[in-house]
Formats: structure tokens, sequence, C-alpha cells
């Protein structure tokens, strides 16, 4: 992404990881600038500056957080490599639980035990990311905070939005270089970056044929197949028409995920832990339904296909052959 000569750049391009995929940038303006709404209701990705939506939130380092956070046993995956896929064991069919080798840990620990593993980490050694839901259980300290967080913009956002309710907040705290590969979410999602500099590739609905997800009933379900560091074009061949919509996110940062956008995240190489905060939430409820359906809606109709017929089948691996039954030959 091209900065502007005036703008003040703490990161350079070998931060960030090389992928073979076509990009262009993800919109950038100020909160008090009305487009910022105008590229939201269009339902497109933009990054708004100078909110400080969560400014009080700017004082949330390691240390401070190890002191205000220190009873809760937080959440934290440890993985063995800079990759972070996420899986759902809950809803893993039998059939399929037994197969599905979980690629990382999930484990809980206090956050003190998560700053000292941090620091001893060594390149190239197991890695961790501290997901967190923001509950009253953080502590005091934290939610006050956090009550101060600037929510007469955020419900602002959320009311002309027509967004349903605000379900979760999760902070972020990752290591330098750690990867959330390419997956979509089925909710609205306002990204607070607080600490250091993630970058997020960004891919609309339209590109769900390029980007491969894995079926409905799978422990990778909303993640994609492609491993974006070894993408296999045998197997993924739309993978190289994919476009992707790059955003750099800094402290004060605030990116617009749109529900059902994939989104690819990455906490630059080399320049430290970073710590995020985000705002998930419902979708705003559609009224009657306009023809021709959009790509989110579409994408929403093939999950609800898969999940009647891994239900009538019982048989996860009966779902493919009775779909292949069903178009080859006959819808092309
Ligand atoms: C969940 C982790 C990810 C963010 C994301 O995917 C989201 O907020 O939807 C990241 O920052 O690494
Ligand atoms: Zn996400």
């Amino acid at each position: 992404m091209e900065e502007s000569d005036d703008e003040r750049r703490t990161w350079d391009e070998n931060q960030i990881r090389k992928y073979d995929i076509k990009m262009k940038s993800v919109p950038k303006h100020s909160f008090v600038d009305p487009i910022v709404m105008e590229i939201m209701l269009e339902g497109r990705p933009v990054i708004i500056t100078d909110s400080k939506m969560v400014e009080p939130a700017a004082k949330w380092n390691l240390k401070y957080l190890a002191r205000h956070m220190g009873n809760t046993n937080c959440n934290v995956i440890v993985s063995k490599d800079h990759n972070f896929k996420y899986y759902d064991d809950k809803c893993v069919q039998k059939a399929v639980r037994a197969k599905f080798v979980p690629p990382h840990k999930k484990v809980t620990m206090k956050i003190g035990e998560f700053v000292d593993k941090i620091k001893e980490m060594s390149p190239g050694g197991e890695r961790l990311y501290l997901q967190q839901a923001l509950t009253h259980s953080v502590g005091t300290e934290i939610v006050k905070d956090f009550l101060q967080f600037k929510w007469d913009y955020i419900k602002g956002i959320q009311k002309e939005m027509g967004w349903g309710s605000l379900t979760s907040n999760l902070l972020l705290i990752g290591m330098e270089g750690n990867v959330t590969p390419c997956h979509y979410d089925e909710q609205e999602n306002l990204f607070a970056q607080v600490k250091g500099y993630k970058r997020i590739l960004l891919f609309p609905p339209e590109q769900f044929e390029c980007l491969y997800p894995h079926p409905v009933w799978h422990p990778h379900d909303r993640q994609s197949q492609v491993d974006f560091d070894d993408p296999d074009l045998t197997k993924f061949p739309k993978f190289a028409n994919a476009m992707a919509q790059e955003a750099i996110v800094g402290p004060g940062d605030v990116l617009f995920i749109p529900n059902y956008w994939f989104h690819h995240v990455e906490s630059l190489q080399n320049g430290g832990y970073t710590v995020s905060v985000n705002f998930w939430y419902k979708s705003k409820s559609t009224g009657a339904v306009a023809y021709p359906l959009n790509a989110t809606q579409k994408m929403a109709i093939m999950r609800n296909v898969e999940k009647m017929l891994v239900d009538a089948l019982r048989d996860p691996d009966e779902v493919g052959p009775l779909l292949r039954n069903l178009t080859l030959g006959r819808y092309h």
C-alpha cells in the first residue's frame, strides 16, 4: 500500500508477508468525513482514522494488562508455526472429529504467565496468541477503561447501519508475525487497532469461489482451505483470480470488516506484540428480500444447503457425492 509522503511510516515493506495475490488498498478516511458512513452503508471495508474510539485502551500495554487482568483465566492459542487457523471442536460431526487433527492447542493461562512466555519465545519456536472475550470478569480497571470507550460514536454507527446487538468484544494480543489465516465471520466487525501494526487482506463475498472455505460441518467451517504461504492451484485454481483489498492499521485506526467478507490478518513481522479489540455485531436483519440476491445472501443459502444435507444424510462423507450427482453434467 503506497503511503503518502507526508504520512509518518513506522513500518516498512519487509515487515509484510509477501503473497502472490493481486491487491488494491482499502480506503482510509477520518471519522469526521461523511464518506466513511457512505462506504460502510455500501457494505464495503474502510479504515476510520482519528476516531479515538478506544482511546482509553491506548495504555493497554503488557505491564498494565498484567497488573489489571492478573486473575483472569485467558484463552490462549499455542501454535507450532505463525498460523492460527481457527477451529471449532464443539460442532465437529462425530465422523469428522475422528479424522480431524487440531492444528494448534487452546489453553488457558493468567496473563502474567502469557507475558513471561512471549518474552522468552525463540524465533521459529512455539507462538502464542491471547484471544480473550472482554466481559466483566476481566477486572475493574479494564472494565472502567472499556466503559470509557467512545460509545456515543460506536452506537451511532450501530444505529445508522441498522445492526443488531453487540455480541462480543475480543481482546487480541498477538506476537509479531502471527497470522490468522483467511476466513469469514457471520457478524459485522469494527476492528480497533490499539498497539503495533496489523495488515489485513480482505476479499468480498463475490470471491467465495476463489477462496474455497471448508464445508460447514468441518471444524474449520468459515476458514479458507487455501494456504496463502503455499497455494495449491491444482486443487484451488480460482485462487489465482483472487483480488485482495489491503488495509494496514496502526494504533488508533479502526477497520470496518463487513460480515461474510473474507479476511486474513497478520501482525507485522519484527514489529513487537500487537493489541487489538474487535466489536462483533449481529448484522442488519434483511427486510423484504430484493432480487437478484447478492453474494452475501448466496453464501448464506449455500451454508443452509450444506447444513440441510448433512442433517438429512447423517454422514458428511455422503454430501460431496450427492452434490456431484446433482450438478455434474446437469448444471454445466
Ligand atoms: C480473531 C483474530 C483476528 C481478527 C479477526 O479475524 C476478527 O476480528 O474477525 C486477528 O486479529 O488476528
Ligand atoms: Zn475474523
